[in-house]
């Protein structure tokens, strides 16, 4: 599938820093997947993301949505916003009406919808997000788990093409998480490529079709999840943890590892170490559950 976002050399300094917070960088977003966006605090996440939605405006280098470099025209920004959404990692700076129903359906509104389209795309969304008894809550009695999704669904409602997140699981307990995620999965489904920022390397891993490491403002490596995180060191040298599957995966001698491919789950581990078992030590079954 053709890349949904393509940056060309991008170079972005914010004023009175020293240092380039992006240093001709230079990535693309395949279309249609699930692509993570790791690097430590400071590699430059955010300031790739308010680029892609044209809050901020490359001082050298360009950004294409699907194959078209972005104008920066007032009208073109306002289209741009509609296929490409950003949700922020903190909701409090998303949320600006009082309940959840309002706030998804402002966007709406400002979009020129009519109320009719406005109340079925807002119970859309609602119960998408698992949302439906929290519609006429005050947004400041909503836990944060609530409040991420809420600030997902304002997002969502507008139906981008690109679904651009900023460390949405962060501060959530599993089960916000799994919550959060069910959602995501649905979006996709239906065909949104979906762009996560991550300091989970364990989420990264199992979630993603691609991922894209970025350090100091450049992009150091992208790949399959198994590609970017084959190399051990590599990552550490960055402070970036391999994740845990992958980490036991590779601490295993090599002679059982070879021409196997890198389990990305729990589950898919547990089988592949059963079948090692049982072809290793000739038992019909080592039973791990
Ligand atoms: N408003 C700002 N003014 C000045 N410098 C900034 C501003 N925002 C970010 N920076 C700097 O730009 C660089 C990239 O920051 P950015 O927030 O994009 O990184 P990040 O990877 O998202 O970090 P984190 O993982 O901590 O969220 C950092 O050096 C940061 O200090």
């Amino acid at each position: 599938m053709a890349d949904s976002l393509t940056f060309e050399g991008v170079v972005f300094r914010y004023p009175d820093t020293a240092e380039p917070a992006l240093r001709e960088l230079t990535v693309s977003i395949p279309g249609g997947c699930k692509t993570a966006v790791i690097g430590h605090n400071g590699s430059g996440k955010s300031t790739f993301f308010l680029h892609a939605v044209g809050i901020l405006r490359p001082q050298q280098g360009r950004v294409l949505q699907a194959g078209i470099p972005v104008s920066y025209a007032k009208k073109d920004l306002a289209a741009l916003r509609r296929n490409v959404g950003l949700v922020l990692q903190d909701p409090e700076q998303q949320l600006i009406l009082n309940t959840p129903g309002e706030d998804i359906s402002f966007g709406l509104r400002g979009m020129g919808m009519n109320e009719a389209a406005i109340k079925t795309r807002c119970l859309e969304m609602l119960d998408l997000l698992k949302l439906e008894e929290l519609k006429d809550k005050p947004i400041h009695q909503l836990s944060l788990g609530q409040k991420k999704r809420t600030a997902l669904a304002g997002v969502l409602a507008m139906k981008p093409e690109l679904l651009l997140l900023d460390e949405p699981t962060s501060y959530l307990d599993p089960l916000s998480e799994a919550q959060l995620l069910a959602g995501l999965e649905s979006v996709h489904k239906q065909g949104t490529t979906i762009v996560m920022a991550t300091h989970d390397m364990n989420l990264a891993y199992s979630w993603a079709d691609w991922v894209i490491v970025l350090d100091h403002g450049a992009c150091l490596a992208a790949g399959t999840p198994e590609a970017v995180f084959s190399g051990r060191g590599g990552l550490r040298a960055l402070g970036l943890e391999l994740p845990l599957i992958a980490d036991l995966w590779y601490s295993l001698p090599a002679r059982y590892t070879e021409g196997r491919s890198v389990p990305r789950s729990a589950e898919a581990f547990k089988t592949m170490l059963n079948q090692l078992l049982v072809e290793r030590t000739e038992i019909p079954e080592y039973g791990m559950k």
